[in-house]
């Protein structure tokens, strides 16, 4: 059986994985310090609280456990935070995942599922994102996901570590069974905060920006569903068996919603009235970012299965009326 350590397991995305993987047969150990994780998301696998920047915890956990891969979903996340404190950033995500490759590395675990991000593109220069589009990350967040993707790629050739580090566009949806969904303090993404001010939930919603040069003037952005990230994770691990190096794809719907067509279509799912105010555009934006995902598509067979928003929206909506945590 695949034994597959989840770091970040109790995370939006991670807990999904950790569900995902237990479905597909592999056996699953968790490791996450809960900063933004929850213990009642750990419903799946051996959880094992600890601290990617403890390199003793990490140094017990590897020579305790024999893993076959590693998932990397450990991360501060939040681009506006980032701005503000370059340094946790960089330590958190950096130093982190360098303890993390170091541990893996005395252990002899040689595959790697890494968590990267859009943000590594910066500004886009194209309607549609592809892998070959310069990386110009204009935050740390950005950066500190850059860097790593940098040590990925020596990690290949000095020590034959295989990976595939994979640049999620909007992470939305939850859990179709309803078990496990998004749930951040403070909730930064839209579509929890739309959800959120549906319920008569939160502090008010505010749409950053409506005077872009996008069809309704607010933003346009690709929502992928939470449960097709885990199947293209599955099926990069799958990928890494035969295939040395450092891959890097996309994961995106090739599909751009603005704002307000995101509330138009919560509005039809919840049949709620949903208010909001204008507020001004928030520092770092891109007007416009969707993915061009075909690498994935080609190479490691990757479909998204939700089309549209409606679908998207209903699955987050039912982990919302409901949640367990
Ligand atoms: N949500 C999105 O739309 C999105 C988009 C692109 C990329 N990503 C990336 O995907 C990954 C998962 O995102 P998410 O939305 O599930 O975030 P999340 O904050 O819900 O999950 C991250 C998990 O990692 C844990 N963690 C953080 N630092 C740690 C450390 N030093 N040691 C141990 N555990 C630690 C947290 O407690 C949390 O459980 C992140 O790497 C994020 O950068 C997310
Ligand atoms: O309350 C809100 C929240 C967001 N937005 C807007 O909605 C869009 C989407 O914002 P959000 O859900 O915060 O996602 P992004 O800022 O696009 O960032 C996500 O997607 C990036 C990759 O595309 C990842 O790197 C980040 O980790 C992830 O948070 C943006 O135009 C925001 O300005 C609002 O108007 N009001």
């Amino acid at each position: 059986m695949t034994h597959v350590l989840v770091c970040g397991g109790a995370g939006y995305i991670g807990a999904h994985m950790a569900k995902g993987l237990a479905y597909a047969g592999c056996k699953v150990t968790v490791f996450d310090n809960l900063s933004t994780g929850h213990r009642a998301a750990m419903l799946w696998g051996e959880f094992v609280e600890g601290d990617l920047l403890d390199r003793i915890a990490l140094g017990e956990l590897f020579a305790t456990h024999r893993f076959d891969a590693v998932m990397h979903f450990c991360a501060l996340s939040q681009v506006s935070e980032s701005a503000r404190d370059p340094y946790a950033y960089y330590r958190n995500n950096v130093t982190g995942t360098l303890n993390l490759l170091e541990a893996m590395r005395h252990a002899g675990v040689d595959r790697l599922v890494f968590s990267s991000t859009a943000a590594v593109y910066g500004v886009p220069m194209a309607d549609h994102v592809d892998e070959s589009h310069p990386t110009l990350p204009i935050n740390p967040y950005g950066a500190s996901k850059l860097m790593v993707e940098r040590m990925l790629e020596d990690a290949a050739g000095a020590y034959g570590l295989r990976s595939a580090a994979l640049r999620y566009f909007n992470a939305a949806g939850a859990d179709p069974d309803g078990e496990i969904g998004e749930s951040h303090a403070p909730e930064t993404h839209l579509i929890p905060n739309v959800l959120r001010n549906a319920l008569g939930l939160g502090d008010g919603l505010l749409i950053f920006g409506d005077d872009y040069s996008t069809r309704d003037g607010t933003c346009v952005r690709d929502y992928v569903h939470v449960t097709d990230l885990v199947a293209a994770h599955l099926l990069a691990m799958s990928y890494l068996n035969n295939h040395g190096g450092a891959h890097r794809f996309n994961l995106g719907s090739g599909s751009g919603y603005t704002v307000m067509e995101v509330i138009e279509a919560a509005r039809k799912v919840t049949g709620k009235p949903i208010s909001f105010s204008l507020a001004p555009r928030r520092a770092g934006d891109p007007q416009v970012l969707v993915a061009d995902s075909k690498r994935a598509a080609e190479v490691l067979g990757w479909r998204p299965s939700y089309e549209g928003m409606p679908a998207i929206i209903e699955s987050a909506w039912r982990w919302h009326c409901n949640p367990r945590y």
